[in-house]
């Protein structure tokens, strides 16, 4: 049946209040309107940042919500105007526009797009200051941009990638968040050279992605930090050499660091979202050139603080966001990448579940052998 111009009612998760279980939902998801895309959501992961948002801590949280930003599907209908993808195409959703025609975009200097970032930060859609997303006339928020815990949703234009139809949409889904963002803080923040000496802090998804992004980038050594022991083993097949458990340490962590390197790393990455961390992860660096890049995203309140002089003393202070990628342009670039076997994506799904299982699934994020699990929509 035709469904193009239609409401359509479909299943999806909604987020009624901080912290409460997701309820599956009957939910209306509205037509796409002009420069909108609907998509047909076969697969979502879960990442900690909507874990984060559930939570309440996240200032741009806004519910009922539908959650949901790391997500693979294909496209149902199309509103006027939108030329670059159309009915049937295999897309990821991505929670960072891209326009190329904004300031940000233009500016060659970021990845970050303005174009509908104020809309998306309020959890509508840019048109109409409206959501697409319904129950029985209530509305629903949008969260990134992208709500894919909803078998549809709709997005805008300038927050989908077109991707190869063969790459297996159950693994590609991941390239919508977590794993390109290691690697891109890698590639593209910090811009590790051959040789270089790296410090990852958290060895999770974004943590491991940084350590496989660092052993492609020639890192001679790369130093795995996490305060549980049981994710060392597995941080080895993505490319970390050497492991270290601050709670073993007597020193502070960053002391620890730079006994064991000479004076401090060339690179450090902090992928937990912990501000003393933070602070240990630049703290660790080296003299004169070390570069540390946040992750990491922390709650809304939290501040980070250093010295002045290590800055003064010349370490860099950096943050990224998507890992600097510019998500139309190279996230197919990214499933290219990984159906040549160049990248790693199935070894972080740890699990695979139904969207019913939502709950559980999150529950399962805390448990310390669980990387992505992934859902599938329409089981
Ligand atoms: N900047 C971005 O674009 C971006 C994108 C995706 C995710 N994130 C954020 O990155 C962070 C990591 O995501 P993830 O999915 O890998 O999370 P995760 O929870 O799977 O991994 C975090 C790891 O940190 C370890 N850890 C916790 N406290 C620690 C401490 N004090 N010292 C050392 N290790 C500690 C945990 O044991 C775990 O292994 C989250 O904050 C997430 O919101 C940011
Ligand atoms: N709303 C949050 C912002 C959280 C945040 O920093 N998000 C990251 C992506 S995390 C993906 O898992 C990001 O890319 N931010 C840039 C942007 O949102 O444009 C808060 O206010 O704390
Ligand atoms: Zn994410
Ligand atoms: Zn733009």
């Amino acid at each position: 049946m035709a469904t193009q111009g239609q409401v359509i009612t479909c299943k999806a998760a909604v987020a009624w209040e901080p912290n409460k279980p997701l309820v599956i939902e009957d939910v209306q998801v509205a037509p796409p309107q002009a420069g909108e895309v609907r998509v047909k959501i076969l697969y979502t992961a879960l990442c900690h940042t909507d874990a984060y948002t559930w939570s309440g801590k996240d200032p741009e949280g806004l519910f009922p919500c539908v959650l949901g930003h790391e997500a693979a599907g294909i496209v149902e209908s199309v509103g006027e105007g939108v030329t670059h993808v159309q009915r049937g195409d295999h897309v990821i959703p991505c929670y960072q526009a891209e326009c190329g025609e904004c300031k940000f975009c233009k500016s060659g200097k970021t990845n970050l797009c303005g174009k509908v970032r104020a809309a998306t930060g309020v959890g509508v859609m840019m048109s109409d200051h409206k959501s697409r997303f319904s129950i029985n006339g209530k509305s629903i928020y949008h969260f990134m941009g992208t709500s894919t815990f909803s078998q549809y949703t709709v997005v805008h234009d300038v927050s989908v990638a077109k991707i190869d139809p063969v790459a297996p949409l159950e693994k590609v889904c991941l390239l919508g968040c977590g794993v390109p963002t290691g690697l891109g803080a890698v590639w593209n923040t910090a811009k590790v050279e051959p040789g270089s000496i790296v410090a990852v802090f958290g060895l999770g998804t974004v943590g491991l992605a940084v350590a496989e992004g660092a052993k492609a980038a020639g890192a001679s050594r790369i130093i795995g930090i996490d305060i549980d022991s049981k994710k060392f083993d597995r941080a080895k097949n993505f490319g970390a050499t050497e492991f270290i458990n601050p709670k073993e340490h007597e020193k502070p962590i960053q002391q620890v660091i730079v006994d064991l390197t000479d004076g401090g790393v060339d690179y450090s990455f902090e992928c937990i979202g912990n501000v003393s961390v933070m602070r240990a992860a630049l703290e660790c660096c080296h003299k004169g050139w070390g570069t540390s890049v946040i992750v990491g995203v922390a709650a809304s309140g939290q501040e980070i603080s250093t010295r002045p002089f290590q800055l003064v003393t010349g370490r860099v202070w950096k943050g990224t966001a998507f890992g600097g990628f510019k998500s139309r342009s190279q996230v197919p670039l990214l499933v290219d990448k990984y159906l040549k076997k160049e990248i790693k994506v199935d070894e972080y799904i740890t699990h695979n579940m139904t969207l019913t299982d939502i709950n559980k699934a999150f529950d399962l994020m805390h448990d310390g052998e669980c990387l992505r699990v992934v859902l599938d929509m329409f089981v």
